[in-house]
């Protein structure tokens, strides 16, 4: 059996970073290094400010880096060093030509593979991390194969990452499973069980789960659109409970009681953002629509549509609310990373709210305490022809803390579901308001019968108002 020495892998990402220093942590006979084409990503993993927060990430980087754990952009070097490789670069939706909209752009996986068959002087295990479509190790396999010289073999892999942002380290120390896929040759077998045997260096074997290479690819892309519908059911019955008084966190409760639903991820919000669910899915739609399965495509497509319902839903809530009118009405919105515990923003719900708001003439007042301010302008300006960069920088302010969002505000909104905002002081809060002073939890996550006692108009998503 080929046992592992050396990692390499190429994407220092959310995924890149955490998932390889998280290796080297509990592998300290295995050296790994990380290369980005990025010099600034890798100029911060490489400092004491991490380009990524995650909880627990810095302990284990500092732990290891120079050790066996490294940063770095000799690409060469690296590669030609490694006898495992891992794939781990970003695969957004495409934005342009076929399939623009829906198909995953393949565009930096097949330079990261070009790159590693023209610089491979021996044979290599190839491991995509990547989320990808499905069948996509075959075009990986033929362009290494295409490329290469001499008697060079190479293995492709498929283990797809399962890590949640805002609890990664701790997903990958203790993880659900681990998933490897091969093609089901002798020679595929042996790379399976190389990377088996990393693994299982922490994680116990029955957790290791190996698989044919198309079931592997697939699995990823099953989980998160099944994870996500489960978020998409719940938000259409928050849309019920709103009409009927009934109680969302209720309903799912007394659902998730049973144990053939279960309790998780049945937590109703303003929707689901990350750089993930609606990616993958949307993926998902188009690969079926490839293999001519249009009704499986509307199937999935569904849950991509009830999450922008729920969005736009939760905007026309607060505006009807507004005596419907926010102009120039200030807004103190709570949260602007997708969830808690990160920085990210990616597709978080709380810029469509944000764009709606500046729509519609609002002044927005943000306070989150991870993300940058030059990521939120990133997220809410739209450089090019119709550049809005003067009408968000007038409308948009971002403060360093709740208070000084909600000074003076018609309304707070809760866009992420930080725990610091369940312990505010809102007594001192709807002091400095104006009144009425309007409330919307789109996480569920205040406690809407004292917020109403000191005087608040409390309106909480999948709740009637109080
Ligand atoms: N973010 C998550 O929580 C998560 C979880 C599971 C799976 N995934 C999947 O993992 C993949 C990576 O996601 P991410 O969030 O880490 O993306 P990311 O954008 O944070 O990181 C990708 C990195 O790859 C680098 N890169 C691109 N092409 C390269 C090349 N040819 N050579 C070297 N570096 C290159 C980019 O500069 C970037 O730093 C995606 O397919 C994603 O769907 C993400
Ligand atoms: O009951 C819930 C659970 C989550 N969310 C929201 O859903 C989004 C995604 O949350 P989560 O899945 O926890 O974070 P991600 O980092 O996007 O992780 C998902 O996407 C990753 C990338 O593919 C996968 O690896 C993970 O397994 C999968 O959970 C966030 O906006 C959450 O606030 C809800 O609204 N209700």
């Amino acid at each position: 059996m080929v046992q592992v020495k050396n990692i390499c892998c190429i994407g220092a990402g959310y995924v890149g970073g955490p998932t390889c220093a998280v290796i080297a942590y509990k592998c300290p006979h295995i050296k790994v290094n990380i290369v980005d084409v990025n010099p600034d990503r890798i100029a911060a993993w490489n400092s004491d400010k991490l380009p990524i927060y995650e909880p627990g990430l810095e302990e284990v980087v500092f732990d290891r880096r120079g050790k066996n754990l490294f940063f770095t952009t000799e690409v060469e070097a690296a590669v030609n060093e490694a006898d495992l490789i891992f794939v781990s670069v970003n695969t957004p939706t495409k934005k342009n030509g076929m399939g623009a909209g829906f198909a995953a752009d393949l565009a930096y996986v097949e330079s990261a593979t070009r790159g590693i068959a023209s610089i491979a002087k021996s044979s290599k295990i190839v491991v995509e991390k990547s989320t990808v479509p499905c069948r996509t190790a075959e075009s990986m396999r033929t362009i290494l194969e295409a490329n290469s010289t001499g008697d060079i073999r190479f293995d492709i892999l498929s283990n797809p990452e399962f890590l949640a942002e805002g609890t990664a380290i701790k997903d990958l120390l203790n993880p659900d499973r681990v998933l490897i896929g091969a093609l089901q040759t002798p020679e595929d077998r042996k790379a399976q069980e190389a990377l088996v045997e990393v693994y299982a260096n922490w994680v116990s074997t029955d957790r290791i789960i190996t698989t044919n290479l198309w079931s592997s690819e697939l699995s990823k892309l099953a989980a998160n659109a099944l994870l996500a519908q489960r978020i998409s059911s719940i938000n259409a019955l928050s849309a019920i409970c709103e009409a009927t008084g009934a109680y969302v966190d209720e309903v799912a409760y007394a659902c998730g009681c049973d144990k053939r639903i279960g309790p998780s991820f049945l937590k109703a919000s303003v929707g689901f953002g990350g750089s993930c669910f609606q990616k993958d899915i949307l993926n998902l739609v188009y690969l079926s629509e490839q293999l001519n399965l249009p009704e499986v495509a509307a199937y999935w497509k569904q849950v991509v549509d009830m999450n922008e319902y729920q969005k736009k839903r939760f905007v026309e809530r607060i505006i009807k609310t507004l005596f419907h009118t926010i102009t120039n009405k200030r807004i103190a919105l709570f949260g602007f990373a997708f969830k808690k515990d990160t920085g990210d923003t990616r597709e978080s719900a709380a810029i469509t709210l944000c764009k709606h708001f500046i729509q519609e003439q609002a002044t927005v007042h943000i306070y989150d305490p991870k993300v940058s301010d030059e990521q939120i302008f990133l997220e809410l300006t739209e450089p090019g022809l119709l550049d809005n960069t003067e009408e968000v920088k007038k409308r948009v302010i971002i403060t360093r803390s709740p208070y000084d969002a909600s000074q003076d505000a018609d309304a707070i909104v809760i866009a992420t579901d930080w725990d610091e905002f369940k312990k505010l002081d809102y007594t001192r809060i709807y002091q400095t308001m104006h009144k009425p002073a309007f409330i919307f939890d789109g996480r569920l996550i205040l406690d809407a019968d004292k917020l109403q006692q000191i005087g608040f108009s409390v309106h909480t998503i999948g709740r009637p108002a109080i």
